[in-house]
């Protein structure tokens, strides 16, 4: 495992310049939720999560400590060996500044997206952004109007107030889901289904990936 200790001042100084950042994996395979689901993707997965969603499906994410201070350039680098469409994931990757990573990944012409809870102020360029609210740390209120898609995670009944509300929030083109939340699939997908056809603006997102037994 990588030990923290041995972090120099000179790299969590890169770390807090978004120079170098906590990489927790990489992997090229078909974005399974949301709007582009279905198309190749290259997923970057920065550590680092404080928003502590009791069924996060990658806590193993949440301590950045555990990940290794990653040059920019190198995610950069393999990225654009394997896809057009870059996927960044976490972890929480607003914890950090995402500027010179979106900054070098669109100077390869890339398409850049970002999975995130909207809890940290937006950095970055994007030409993406799913925006998948959580009720225990909600969205700093600039990225509402800037997001493409809204992915409610459906656990409970109260999460259709919770989605809402939420869609209250965002412009009149971002695209609305309910996504269940994996655990609980077997009892909410029904639940989901009918709320869509009685509320058409929603539509249904499934973890495709996990039904196809891809990362
Ligand atoms: C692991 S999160 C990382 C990005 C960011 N922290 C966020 O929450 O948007 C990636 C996506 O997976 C969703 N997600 C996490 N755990 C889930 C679960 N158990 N079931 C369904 N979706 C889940 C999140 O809501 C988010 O849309
Ligand atoms: N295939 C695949 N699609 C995804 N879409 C969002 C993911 C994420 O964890 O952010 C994810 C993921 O982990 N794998
Ligand atoms: S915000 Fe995202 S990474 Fe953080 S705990 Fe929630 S689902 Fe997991
Ligand atoms: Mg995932």
């Amino acid at each position: 495992m990588y030990l923290c200790r041995m972090v120099t001042a000179d790299v969590m100084q890169l770390v807090e310049q978004g120079k170098m950042l906590p990489l927790m994996e990489e992997f090229y395979t078909i974005q399974g939720e949301g709007y582009h689901k279905g198309t190749a993707a290259y997923f970057i997965r920065v550590g680092g999560c404080d928003v502590g969603c009791h069924w996060c499906d990658v806590k193993e994410s949440w301590n950045a400590e555990t990940h290794p201070p990653t040059a920019i350039e190198n995610i950069i680098e393999n990225a654009n060996t394997y896809s057009d469409t870059i996927v960044i994931t976490g972890g929480e990757p607003l914890t950090w500044d995402m500027g010179p990573l979106t900054t070098g990944l669109k100077d390869k012409k890339l398409q850049t997206h970002i999975e995130t809870s909207g809890a940290y102020t937006l950095t970055g360029i994007w030409d993406w952004i799913c925006l998948s609210p959580k009720k225990n740390k909600l969205p700093v209120p600039e990225i509402y109007p800037l997001a493409h898609e809204l992915k409610v995670i459906v656990y409970n009944r109260h999460d259709f107030v919770f989605a809402e509300e939420q869609a209250q929030k965002v412009s009149e083109d971002c695209i609305l889901y309910l996504q269940p939340e994996w655990s609980v699939r077997e009892k909410m997908v029904p639940l989901i289904v009918d709320y869509v056809m009685q509320h058409p603006k929603w539509k249904v997102s499934l973890q495709t990936h996990k039904y196809l037994n891809i990362p």
